[in-house]
Parts: structure tokens; sequence; C-alpha cells
């Protein structure tokens, strides 16, 4: 397969620098998937986490959004495709309006599994799912504050108010991993006492209800759509869940892909699933490059 057509549906083209041919997979598992896909498009689904994945990995999480390549490559793969699913950590409809796939034309079926599976936004509704909040979640906003102070909580330090779930970030601390490392086990013991579960990912500790990971949702989602084969694609720990699900999907014989986000902002890459992967890709200029050259493979079908 070449790079004609690639850049047709993506304004200035594929990003720089990047592969215009599908990657070779790593594995034969991998291949094997990737093979499913091609010849059951319509069965197969892509999923997709959106921090580090979709979305180029900044500051300011309000200030994160969809590399601008990524929707342009989503709106020509997804007609083609038979779901294209969001999981991510962030509220579904934050994740739809961040990502811009509100009202996009050929994004009509998108479905977006938010708070890692809690949440669910379908674009044919444009509503969204979710239970009743948890009460721990209210009790430890009003106490985290004050608890990051006793904990000797590094300056830099903050907490971003998710409504279901709270998470405290470190990335703009002097030193973001060690601000990290010490807030472990005070974090920790806190959620274990409000009932909630610790999300740990990129320089951030998320506590969260727990009963749900992107695993699960994956697996359910995957279900509900009678899937053939799956392509998973994320970047951080809350995305080992969602591995661990395709993983245990092949060892029954069912077809996937392991595709990892590989950091482009100079973080080393995370091994849980860098090791794993059965396609690397740099970043989300990456992703949207392997979700180009996806379209361009399946529109040149015979
Ligand atoms: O499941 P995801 O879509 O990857 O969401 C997980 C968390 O992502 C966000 O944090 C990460 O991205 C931020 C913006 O780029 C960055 O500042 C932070 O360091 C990263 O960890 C988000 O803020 C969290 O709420 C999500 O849980």
């Amino acid at each position: 397969m070449g790079i004609e057509g690639l850049a047709e549906g993506l304004p200035g083209g594929l990003p720089e620098g990047l592969p215009h041919v599908l990657p070779t997979s790593r594995t034969e598992e991998g291949a094997a998937g990737l093979a499913a896909l091609r010849a059951e498009p319509e069965r197969a689904v892509v999923a997709l986490d959106f921090d580090g994945t979709l979305a180029p990995i900044v500051a300011d999480p309000d200030a994160a959004r969809a590399h601008p390549a990524i929707l342009p490559a989503l709106q020509r793969l997804a007609p083609r495709l038979g779901a294209v699913v969001v999981v991510t950590g962030r509220p579904a409809g934050l994740a739809a309006e961040y990502g811009g796939f509100v009202g996009a034309p050929g994004l009509e079926h998108l479905t977006i599994l938010g708070h890692y599976g809690a949440e669910r936004w379908d674009a044919t509704t444009g509503e969204v799912h979710a239970p009743e909040a948890h009460p721990g979640v209210t009790a430890l906003r009003a106490e985290l504050p004050r608890a990051l102070e006793r904990a000797g909580a590094a300056p830099g330090t903050w907490i971003e108010d998710k409504g279901r779930a709270l998470a405290v970030h470190t990335r703009r601390a002097e030193d973001p991993d060690g601000a990290l490392a010490a807030l472990d086990a005070p974090l920790r013991a806190l959620a274990a006492r409000h009932g909630l579960a610790v999300e740990p990912g990129r320089m951030v500790l998320e506590l969260r209800p727990p009963g749900v990971d992107k695993g699960a949702a994956l697996t359910a989602f995957l279900e509900e759509r009678k899937a053939g084969a799956v392509l998973y694609v994320g970047d951080d720990l809350g995305d080992v869940a969602a591995y661990d699900a395709v993983e245990d999907l092949r060892a029954l014989g069912r077809p996937g892909v392991l595709g990892y986000s590989a950091p482009t902002t100079g973080e080393p890459p995370l091994a849980a699933l860098a090791e794993r992967a059965d396609l690397v890709v740099a970043g989300p200029p990456g992703v949207a490059a392997l979700l180009a050259v996806l379209s361009d493979a399946l529109a040149s079908r015979p």
C-alpha cells in the first residue's frame, strides 16, 4: 500500500516524518488481528484512549484537544468500520467536546466510554448516561486540599475536579515523579477511607469510584456490537486493563491488535504497554497517521 490518497482527508497531509504505510506488527497475534480487521472491517472495532493518544499531553488538562490530524482521519475511517469507540478517564461529554467530535460528519455512530467506563456518550443521541454520584467523592472533595497540605505536597501540585472523581496532578511540580511518589501512600489511605479506588497515570493520581475499568468497559462494548477484530490504542497505565481485555479475547481465538502511543514529551516509554504492544506509534500525530493508513488500506480493498 502506498501513500497515494492518504493526505486527501487530512488538512496539510499527514504529520511530517511519520511512516505512510501500515506498520508491521511486532507479534504474530497482532499481525493476525490486523489481517482480520482488514478482511472484515464491517465487524471491526477501533478503540482509542483520549489523552496522550488522540490529544497531545499538555500541562493544563482543560487545554487538551485532539491533534488536528485526528478528526479528519477518524472521519474517513469510522464509516468503513463496525464501530469506533473512545475509552477514556475523562468525563465522556468533555472528551466529545475536546475531540471536536460533536456533530462531526462521519462520526454519527461514535461512542465515548468516559470515567473509565462509568459514563457513556453516544453521538446518535448526544446524551451522556451515568450512574449516581459516589458519596465518597463528595466527602473527599471537602478533605483533599487539607490532606495534600498534611502530606507536604510539592509546590505546583493541584487538584482537577472531574465531578465524579478528583485527580491530583504533579506535572507542574519541579520534580513531578518525586512529587507523585511522595503522595502515593497518603492518597491511597485517603481513597480507602472513602471507598474509592486510586487510578495512577502520567504525573497524576486519580481517586475515583471503584467497580469499572477500561478493560471491562471495552469487553462489554465489544459484546454489545458482536465485534470481530479489535484494535486498541492507549498510552498510560489506565490502558493496561484494556490491553488485558484484548489479550483475554485473543486467548479465546478472537483477533485483536494492541497499539501504543509512545510519548513525544520527553517522558520515558511506559514499559507496561510498550513491551506488550504490537504496534508502536509516536504520540497523537502517529496515531492519526496509523488511522489514515488503515483507512486507506480499507478503501483500496478489492
Ligand atoms: O484515559 P485518558 O483519556 O488517557 O485520560 C486519563 C487522564 O488524562 C488527563 O491527564 C493526562 O493528560 C493531561 C493533559 O494532557 C496532563 O496534564 C496529565 O499530566 C496527564 O496525566 C486528565 O487530566 C485526567 O483527568 C485523566 O484521568
